[in-house]
């Protein structure tokens, strides 16, 4: 079993630096910590990036990582994805550099997702965050997957990783924690287009005051506020540059760790299977792929 400890950055390619070097500070109210070369890192919390843009041809996620204990562990999930007949790749010491990682490994998950795995992730913790805007950002909270196959891509996730199902939206997504939150990873169908990076706000204050400012700034709102019935958060979902999806929500529900927590299903028929407030759920975008 491989042991997730945290999420620890997503990157995401571009074709428009700028537009999404604006829309992460001024509009999400990141702190640019460093852009170097085509490389762009935001901070959220003390990991000294949780997001990264990187300019090229590739527009979208280019990979999402998560944190393994040390190089024993890095050792040993790359041996155990390979005897399972998965491509592990691994970083260079330039690669890891840039990353702000010791070393890192890489394979693809169903979906065709690239996931990092990284160690010694760089740590900063002297320094607060210096928000471009105050959001009342407390965490990079989770991220959200896309995959063909929710189930196909399941199986694969629980029979490698500490990873356990927190509950199930029909056959479109299954929302997956590695510590008491409720979910750190989140697999949608790649037709409901819920592929999205979190951050979680300090109050359900902040969840509106950012609704009213996304409003005033033409931001689009996909969703929300609304209340989502699996993790209890309050959230709202908008657009960035490059159809990018990204979501604010305030008091995810924890799960205590003592193995009583049976996972729920969700049923899309249901007209609050995501939000508690039956808000508009947009039709699912991307149905033509
Ligand atoms: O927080 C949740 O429960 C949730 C549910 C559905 C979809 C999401 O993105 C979520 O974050
Ligand atoms: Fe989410």
């Amino acid at each position: 079993m491989i042991n997730l400890i945290d999420l620890a950055y997503v990157r995401v390619g571009t074709a428009d630096m700028r537009a999404q070097l604006d829309f992460a500070q001024d509009i999400v109210g990141l702190e640019l910590v460093r852009h170097e070369g085509d490389t762009a890192m935001f901070r959220a919390d003390n990991r000294h990036h949780c997001l990264a843009f990187v300019e090229g041809d590739h527009v979208g996620s280019l990979a999402s990582a998560f944190v393994l204990a040390g190089p024993a562990e890095l050792e040993a999930a790359a041996a155990q994805l390979q005897a399972d007949g998965v491509e592990v790749t691994r970083g260079t010491p330039e690669e890891a550099r840039a990353r702000r990682v010791q070393d890192f490994i890489s394979f693809l998950s169903p979906g065709d997702n690239r996931i990092e795995l990284v160690i010694g992730q760089v740590h900063v913790e002297a320094r607060p965050v210096r928000w471009a805007r105050p959001a009342g950002i407390t965490e990079f909270g989770h991220l959200g997957i896309e995959a063909p196959d929710v189930m196909e891509a399941h199986d694969f996730w629980t029979r490698h990783f500490n990873i356990k199902v927190s509950d199930w939206i029909g056959e479109n997504a299954v929302l997956t924690r590695i510590d008491p939150v409720h979910h750190k990873l989140a697999i949608f169908k790649d037709s409901t287009g819920l592929g999205h990076v979190n951050f979680q706000v300090g109050s359900i204050d902040d969840v509106m005051r950012s609704w009213r400012f996304l409003e005033a700034n033409g931001v689009h709102i996909t969703m929300g506020p609304g209340r989502h019935p699996q993790s209890t958060a309050i959230f709202l979902y908008f657009k960035g540059p490059e159809d990018m999806t990204w979501e604010y929500s305030y008091g995810v529900r924890l799960i205590p760790d003592d193995g009583t927590w049976v996972p729920r299903h969700f049923d899309t028929a249901e007209p609050d299977f995501i939000d508690m407030w039956r808000g508009a759920v947009p039709a699912a975008r991307r149905q033509d792929r």
